[in-house]
């Protein structure tokens, strides 16, 4: 059933001062007044206002928890549906106590995402809205979750929604070319479907351009720190985040496993990979943490390579130098405070030209130089977060891509001068790719899709 009444817990499970228990559906008030005990039914308050009482068990009447009820009434609420969230104590046994009475009354236990769903359904916000709430909740760092509430706002529906009307302008232009030939305007008909796409077309570049950005915001740039054990990888990592997770130690090989950390360097969300020093080894232990540096690397956005200052470039360094060619790299040379022994010059060459930042670790020389050297290198200056909307789901960015290869086609289509009901067509679909970022027109099994990505509660 769509509309039948629904609960879930909505806070995290665990210890913690208070809980929520939220419930939605016409006969959210009725059910829980079955639990309730205070000053009033609930069923006769006004909506947004908050009651103290006491939850009973319907069947024992025992005491189970003392709370605070919210009421809030449809439509003004969170789903559009009469909604009632209980405020219990924290801790695992009043919270699920509190639910099981609940459950008594005929309130069925909600699905993950199902209240978000039924803000969808009851047309309160669009699917990419939506969406943006999942990304809120998984946001890693500030500017992820910045850019997930911008897009909560219905900022990209916006853009969307401006690019459909775009597209049904020209589509209505067409029309009346396919409908009444007899006019004769094909000429003039052709030049304005062009232009119109071409401007289409830009607004679609341009919101594919911010999809790169909005990955890197959502999920950090994977950034591999590698290098030769005992270089200083680990206390790179260290000095980064500012907290001691990653070992150090001088003994070579101290780091047999990949080390994940987020932070937020000059406002860029890093995922910093440290890794297991690259060497041959005989330790099974440590060739399993080599290969995972090695895999570490592959996947990254950003290869820091770790070399010492202070030791003649060795055949592992070589090796290294020659595996980062095709990485987006930045070599850093550490151990600036100890006397000098590498080559910088056989490093330039060997690296075809990477730049290259000389610090130490140990006196925090050279750190910030290295930290904006990365900011320049994905933003090339500043972020401006604005006015920018950043296309940062993949659904969304395959529509996109899917509307902007209709629209080509539609240009390609009548500058060859084919019948304009076929350029209608591509027109339609380009329409048709778009209405699903903002989920109208999408098959249901992809909204449930969608919404089971939430976590329960949600
Ligand atoms: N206790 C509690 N805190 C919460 C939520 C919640 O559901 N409950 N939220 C859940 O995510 C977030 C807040 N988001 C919300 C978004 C819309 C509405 C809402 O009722 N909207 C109505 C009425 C707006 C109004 O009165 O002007 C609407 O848009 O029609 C409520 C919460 C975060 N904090
Ligand atoms: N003098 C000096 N020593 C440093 C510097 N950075 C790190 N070290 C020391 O170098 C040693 C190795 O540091 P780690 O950070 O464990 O090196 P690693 O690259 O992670 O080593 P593995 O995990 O074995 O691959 C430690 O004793 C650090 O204190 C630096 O800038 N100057
Ligand atoms: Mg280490």
């Amino acid at each position: 059933m769509e509309n039948d009444t629904i609960a879930a817990i909505a806070t995290a499970m665990g210890e913690s001062s208070i809980a929520i228990i939220r419930v939605s559906g016409s006969d959210a008030l009725t059910c829980v007044d079955h639990i309730y005990q205070g000053k009033n039914k609930l069923t006769t308050v006004l909506s947004h206002t908050v009651h103290y009482g006491h939850i009973l068990d319907p069947d024992t009447k025992e005491k189970i928890d003392e709370v605070l009820v919210t009421v809030m009434l449809a439509p003004r609420t969170f789903t559009r549906e009469n909604v009632v969230e209980i405020s219990c104590h924290g801790g695992l046994i009043a919270v699920e106590q509190t639910l099981g009475a609940l459950l008594k009354t005929g309130v069925r236990l909600a699905e993950p995402g199902e209240f978000t769903k039924r803000a969808f359904l009851n047309g309160r916000i669009d699917l990419s809205q939506a969406e943006a709430v999942i990304d809120l909740i998984r946001a890693k760092t500030d500017k992820a979750a910045k850019v997930a509430i911008r897009q909560s706002e219905g900022k990209l529906s916006t853009h969307i929604r401006a690019l459909r009307n775009d597209i049904v302008e020209t589509l209505a232009h067409l029309a009346v070319n396919v409908d009444y030939p007899e006019y004769d305007a094909d000429i003039l008909t052709s030049q304005y479907v062009v232009e119109r796409c071409q401007a289409i077309n830009q607004e679609l570049e341009r919101l594919l351009l911010t999809a790169r950005q909005g990955k890197i915001l959502r999920e950090g740039i994977a950034t591999a720190i590698i290098g030769r054990p005992n270089v200083g990888k680990s206390s790179l990592m260290n000095a980064l985040t500012q907290e001691n997770k990653a070992i150090v130690t001088d003994i070579p090989g101290t780091t047999r496993d990949v080390i994940e950390e987020y932070v937020n360097v000059r406002g860029i969300p890093l995922k910093l990979l440290d890794t297991a020093g690259i060497r041959e080894t005989e330790d099974i232990v440590e060739q399993i943490g080599v290969q995972r540096s090695e895999e570490a690397l592959r996947s990254a956005d950003l290869v820091l390579l770790m070399l010492n200052h202070s030791e003649k470039l060795q055949t592992e360094d070589i090796r290294l130098l020659e595996k980062i060619k095709g990485f987006p790299t930045i070599i850093v040379i550490n151990k600036l405070d100890l006397p000098k022994r590498i080559d910088y010059e056989e490093i330039r060459q060997r690296s075809g030209g990477k730049q290259i930042i000389p610090l130490s670790v140990k006196t925090e020389e050279g750190l910030s130089l290295l930290e904006e050297a990365i900011k320049v290198m994905f933003f090339a200056g500043q972020v401006d977060m604005n006015d920018q909307t950043y296309v940062s789901n993949a659904r969304h960015i395959q529509l996109l891509e899917q509307a902007k290869q209709n629209i080509l086609d539609v240009m390609s289509g009548v500058e060859q001068g084919v019948p304009l009901d076929m350029a209608e067509i591509d027109m339609k679909n380009a329409w048709q790719a778009l209405g699903e970022v903002i989920g109208e027109a999408v098959a249901e099994d992809l909204i449930d899709q969608i919404f089971s990505q939430f976590c329960l509660g949600k």
